[in-house]
């Protein structure tokens, strides 16, 4: 069983998950990066050559095998709810957390980066606001929790996200303080 993280490109995923993961001791996996690693090439390249709906394939044979054997912490990709298997297969077999952000967060934080193939365009704000609108409720019916991410830090944001899940006991119990031995009771 994993905690997965989804959310649109640049909400941070791959950033709190990895903290997250390292803060409980468990194995950090992003599926973009099983993804490339499947594919021998970058997820931009095979977009621009095999088309968005190849890519979508791979994403999915990825997201299912991920989801059934993977026990730790998954980032997924910004568009892995797209399909309704996925959104079934991530929320049946994970505890999924969709870190929301505005369009004008997303925007502010990636604006320089070119590892976006969907926001290579002219307007990546209006395509931010587009991906936004048709996602919101994508992202929330897959998850389980959903975690605004406005203005925290990502320390706080990580904070945040174990009393989350220590509060629904998706985290082990902390182990309780030994009492202080008693005598043992003459016969
Ligand atoms: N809460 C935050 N506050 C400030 N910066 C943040 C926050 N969360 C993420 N970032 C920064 O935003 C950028 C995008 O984050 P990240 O790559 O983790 O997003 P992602 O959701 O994995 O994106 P993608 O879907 O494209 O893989 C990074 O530079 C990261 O450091
Ligand atoms: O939002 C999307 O549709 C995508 C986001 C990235 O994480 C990659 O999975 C890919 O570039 C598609
Ligand atoms: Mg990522």
């Amino acid at each position: 069983m994993s905690i997965i993280f989804v959310g649109l490109p640049g909400s941070g995923k791959t950033t709190i998950g990895r903290q997250l993961a390292r803060r409980l001791g468990v194995p950090f996996v992003d599926s973009d990066h099983v993804i490339e690693h499947r594919l021998g090439c970058s997820i931009r390249e095979f977009f621009a050559r095999e088309g968005e709906g190849s890519f979508r394939d791979v994403e999915q044979q990825v997201l299912d095998d991920l989801t059934q054997t993977h026990e730790g912490v998954i980032a997924t990709g910004g568009g892995s709810v797209l399909r309704e298997a996925n959104r079934r297969h991530l929320h049946e077999r994970g505890h999924v957390i969709y870190l929301r952000s505005t369009p004008e967060d997303v925007f502010r934080r990636v604006r320089h980066d070119t590892a976006r193939p969907l926001l290579q365009v002219d307007d990546p704000l209006s395509r931010l606001r587009a991906l936004f609108e048709a996602r919101d409720p994508l992202y929330r019916n897959a998850a389980h929790f959903v975690i605004e991410t406005g203005r925290p830090s990502v320390a706080t944001l990580v904070n945040m996200i174990v009393m989350q899940l220590e509060l629904a006991g998706h985290l082990p119990a902390q182990a309780p303080t030994p009492a202080p031995a008693q005598p043992a009771a003459s016969p």
